[in-house]
């Protein structure tokens, strides 16, 4: 004879936070529990071998249906995606449980943003952490199923083969609060947060903020308006006339590019030195279509699949922006980057032997190729509606890769430059509410045809002058200064070359 306590514990049911426990206990001979034991694995087997699919979803219906009866809990399920894109909820939960629910946690999941000082919390998968709201305990799951063909939620081969959610689980008698007040107040918060936490240079023109992928989190949700427009624009007016007459003629051809077969998207270059106006360009462009720009940080990217699920994620009428594009990964001269490394070897090893190409510059964690990224240029716009820009900056275009940069995929390359006299002319306007008639105008226009200094430099002289209270006179003045002194800068360098190679000769 023995004594047998089987003890069931840790399953909640009822008000959360209070546990139940069931324990008994019996008496029981040896001979009795072996009959016990053959019998329950003798049914088991028969279930799972026996019973058709069809029976056992059935029975597990029947089961799931008698536990509700007895269950006073409700449940609300978050997936991360629903049928063809991210779910903005499920990415603003993440951002509040992070800042609310997370600090005494014992696993939290830590993602640091390139613009956001500190790293941000989220739920980890499989884990579970608490949160109350007026009083109501909630319960928060974080859920993961494996999809059993392979490919995402939608079936497509381009979402995760996981599909994530988040469990939400309450008491039933309080699903009204819940829904009505404690989910806008998770959305109002997860806005401030992020609001608060990133000073991404990005700007929506619509209301409604986006919330990005908790994991990448590169499509930014901070709603910030931009007031470049293209009359602020201090660019060679016929350029300005030029691209302003390119894009409207761009959004006003659906029809043209449904007949033609082409999906609806423009592709522009914009290049030239640091503070020539790429970034406000975009501004302005944005400001006259009123479309949303998504910043697009390529080196946090760590997949070709991630690249997907985030174009897969724009809204029509959106630019798609890759500031910096030299800078991102290997969208570098693949040519040019095989001769430099055939070189280096060759110096080093006196062989002359051909190596291979680089299957792809990792940068960082991420495996973005550029394959992947002209992927995301162009077949899978194809597969979007609506109008979409895409836009790349760099200060140097010679460092792309040219099949980035073939018509098709940027339709347009614009250079853009050092400030020149109409370009000065619309920052004195902007800036100081001068005209041409001012009298330091001619001279400044002329030394600008010999002198570099971008849109940028003229801006700040201006602006530092504005807050140190000086008038608009002494602006003009501090920067026809500047301008000399760049002047003679270049002609002191100039004769020091010509020294240089007198020397040399
Ligand atoms: N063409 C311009 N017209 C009006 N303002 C300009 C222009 N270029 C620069 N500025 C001023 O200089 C600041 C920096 O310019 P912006 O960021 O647009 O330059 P950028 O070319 O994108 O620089 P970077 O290559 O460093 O990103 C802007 O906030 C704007 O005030």
């Amino acid at each position: 004879m023995q004594n047998i306590e089987l003890s069931l514990r840790g399953g909640r049911s009822g008000e959360l936070g209070e546990f139940h426990r069931l324990c008994f206990r019996h008496r029981l001979d040896d001979a009795a529990i072996g009959s016990v034991f053959a019998t329950l694995l003798f049914l088991r087997t028969a279930y799972r071998d026996f019973l058709p699919p069809e029976l056992h979803r059935f029975i597990s219906f029947l089961l799931r249906d008698l536990m509700a009866r007895f269950n006073n809990n409700a449940k609300i399920v978050i997936e991360e995606y629903d049928a063809s894109s991210h779910n903005e909820l499920y990415g603003a939960v993440q951002i509040y449980l992070g800042a609310h629910c997370l600090d005494d946690a014992a696993v939290v999941r830590l993602t640091k943003h390139r613009d956001s000082p500190l790293p941000a919390a989220s739920l980890p998968a499989y884990h579970t952490t608490y949160d109350s709201f007026q009083g109501i305990p909630i319960e928060w799951k974080s859920v993961v199923v494996a999809q059993a063909d392979g490919s995402g939620p939608s079936g497509r081969s381009s979402r995760p083969a996981e599909h994530h959610s988040l469990k939400l689980t309450f008491h039933n008698r309080h699903r009204h609060a819940v829904r009505s007040l404690y989910i806008p107040h998770v959305l109002e918060e997860a806005k401030r947060i992020a609001i608060a936490s990133r000073q991404r240079r990005l700007f929506t023109n619509r209301a409604d903020t986006i919330y990005g992928d908790d994991r990448r989190n590169l499509w930014s949700p901070v709603p910030f308006s931009h007031p470049s427009t293209f009359d602020t624009l201090a660019i060679d007016p016929a350029l300005r006339d030029d691209i302003r007459r390119d894009l409207l003629r761009f959004v006003g051809r659906r029809d043209y590019y449904a007949r033609v077969g082409r999906s609806w998207k423009r592709g522009y270059l914009l290049h030239g030195p640091p503070g020539t106006g790429k970034t406000s360009l975009i501004a302005a462009i944005a400001n006259l279509l009123e479309f949303d720009v998504y910043d697009l940080e390529l080196t946090a990217v760590h997949s070709n699949t991630a690249l997907r699920r985030l174009l897969a994620s724009t809204t029509p009428k959106s630019v798609v922006v890759i500031e910096d594009a030299d800078c991102s990964l290997d969208l570098t001269d693949r040519k040019k980057k095989k001769k430099n490394k055939q070189d280096e070897k060759n110096a080093k090893t006196g062989e002359a032997e051909e190596e291979p190409t680089p299957a792809s510059d990792r940068s960082g964690f991420s495996t973005v190729s550029l394959s992947g990224v002209l992927n995301f240029v162009d077949g899978l716009w194809s597969s979007s509606v609506g109008e979409r820009l895409m836009i790349l900056t760099t200060n140097h275009p010679e460092r792309l890769d040219p099949a980035m940069l073939r018509p098709g995929r940027m339709d347009r390359k614009i250079h853009l430059s050092y400030c020149g006299p109409e370009a000065f002319r619309v920052l004195a306007r902007n800036y100081l509410e001068v005209g041409e008639e001012h009298p330091r105008m001619v001279e400044a226009e002329e030394l600008l045809r010999e002198v570099e200094m971008t849109p940028a430099e003229v801006a700040e002289v201006f602006m530092r002058c504005d807050a140190e209270g000086e008038g608009a006179d002494a602006a003009m003045d501090e920067v026809v200064i500047e301008m000399r002194r760049r002047k003679q800068e270049a002609a002191a360098a100039s004769v020091e070359e010509i020294q240089g190679e007198c020397q040399g000769n």
